[in-house]
């Protein structure tokens, strides 16, 4: 009997996992697996928008020297195969790729074989493809070579060898067993700085602690770190605004511009590079500091530093913390001193968000509309 009870428990058991794995409520217990979020710091490491990198084409194969012969057909000829050609390394653009942190500073192109005997060829080296994020830019000794904006576009960083002559190929009338080969040619050889400028339609600009990240986290789904202390953010984030009519905006919040970022202070001249592609600018004034129009003054005076007209792109001001009590005072004088339009608003308690949803769909209603005057391809990214 005892046996009896245990195997009775055996099968209830087997019931109940039948049971538990066809029950749906089951799967409704089980949490999906959250994203991993990555501190600012260790983003850093894996956020790399420059690398330099050696490439160099594969090697040509040898050609070869040899002779047909087989019994009773003595002097067969020269059959001796060319080599094949080195491996080309190519730069792919792969939209799954964010960052040049896997991009190795040197690729070396596979070689090609060598020919055989009776008329055999060596195999062309396979090419060496190298994955690089939409927007890489290649340049050679400061020099623009290729910019990669799409995705699966390819660019061909190195050209491997020429494979060598096998003496079949110096086959002649003249000369009727040529003993000559030629050896493959070597790889082309190059240095390129990859440099990787983020794509988004509207580039946050203004001093550290302005509040751009708290912006960013409040108009979109990006989740930038925010703190009260200068240069929170070390890396560019992208969010994307959504509208009703399915329109998508993507902001990038960039890190914090200093008096002298152009001479490369702060973090300087490597976030100028991510602003100069976007196709209008937000800059966003701190209302809490005195005199906020200098600080306008400033973050002009060094985008056009890095790039002559930069600042002239179309573009708003925003005056942020206007919930702070002397920020309505210095708002008054900001609109003063300056011309164009000044949205004030509060990133914090989300106060006037909507005035400047509205003015960045108008921007980017203007954009399209340009870029389709223009039959330019769509560049809706
Ligand atoms: N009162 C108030 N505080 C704000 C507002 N927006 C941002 N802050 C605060 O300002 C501080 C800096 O905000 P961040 O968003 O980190 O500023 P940031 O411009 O991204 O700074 P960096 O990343 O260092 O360049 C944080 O303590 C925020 O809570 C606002 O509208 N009102
Ligand atoms: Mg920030």
């Amino acid at each position: 009997p005892h046996i009896q009870i245990c195997l009775m428990q055996q099968q209830i058991k087997g019931w109940q996992r039948i049971l538990s794995t066809s029950c749906a409520n089951c799967a409704k217990n089980q949490r999906l697996r959250q994203k991993r979020v990555i501190s600012e710091k260790k983003l850093t490491r894996y956020f790399i928008d420059h690398r330099r990198v050696s490439v160099t084409g594969g090697h040509g194969g040898q050609g070869i020297n040899s002779f047909y012969s087989e019994p009773r057909k003595e002097f067969g000829g020269p059959d001796g195969g060319n080599g094949g050609d080195g491996g080309h390394v190519i730069l792919k653009v792969d939209q799954q790729i964010k960052s040049l942190n896997l991009v190795l500073p040197l690729y070396r192109g596979f070689d090609g074989e060598k020919g055989g005997s009776k008329n055999c060829y060596g195999a062309n080296g396979g090419y060496t493809y190298v994955k690089v994020p939409v927007g890489t830019l290649v340049k050679e000794n400061g020099k623009t070579v290729a910019n990669l904006a799409q995705h699966g576009e390819e660019y061909v960083a190195a050209y491997g060898g020429t494979g060598g002559k096998g003496n079949r190929f110096f086959l002649s009338n003249e000369n009727r067993a040529p003993v000559t080969d030629t050896a493959g040619e070597p790889g082309q050889k190059r240095v390129l700085d990859l440099e990787l400028k983020i794509m988004a339609h509207a580039g946050l600009v203004g001093f550290p602690n302005a509040g751009k990240s708290s912006l960013l986290r409040a108009i979109s789904n990006a989740k930038p770190a925010v703190a009260p202390y200068p240069f929170t953010t070390l890396n560019p984030h992208v969010g994307i605004v959504n509208y009703q009519d399915y329109e998508q905006v993507s902001v990038a919040d960039v890190p914090g511009i200093i008096r002298g970022a152009h001479l490369n202070r702060g973090l300087g001249l490597t976030f100028l590079r991510h602003i100069e592609h976007c196709r209008f600018l937000l800059f966003v004034v701190d209302l809490s500091v005195s005199e906020p129009w200098i600080q306008l003054q400033d973050l002009k005076y060094e985008l056009d530093q890095y790039e002559e007209g930069l600042s002239k792109r179309p573009h708003v001001v925003i005056g942020n913390k206007i919930d702070l009590p002397q920020s309505k005072a210095n708002l008054l004088l900001l609109k003063e001193q300056v011309e164009q339009r000044v949205i004030p608003l509060s990133a914090l308690t989300g106060d006037n968000l909507e005035e400047l949803l509205l003015h960045l769909k108008e921007l980017y209603d203007c954009y399209v509309n340009a870029e389709q005057s223009h039959k330019q391809n769509s560049v809706k990214w």
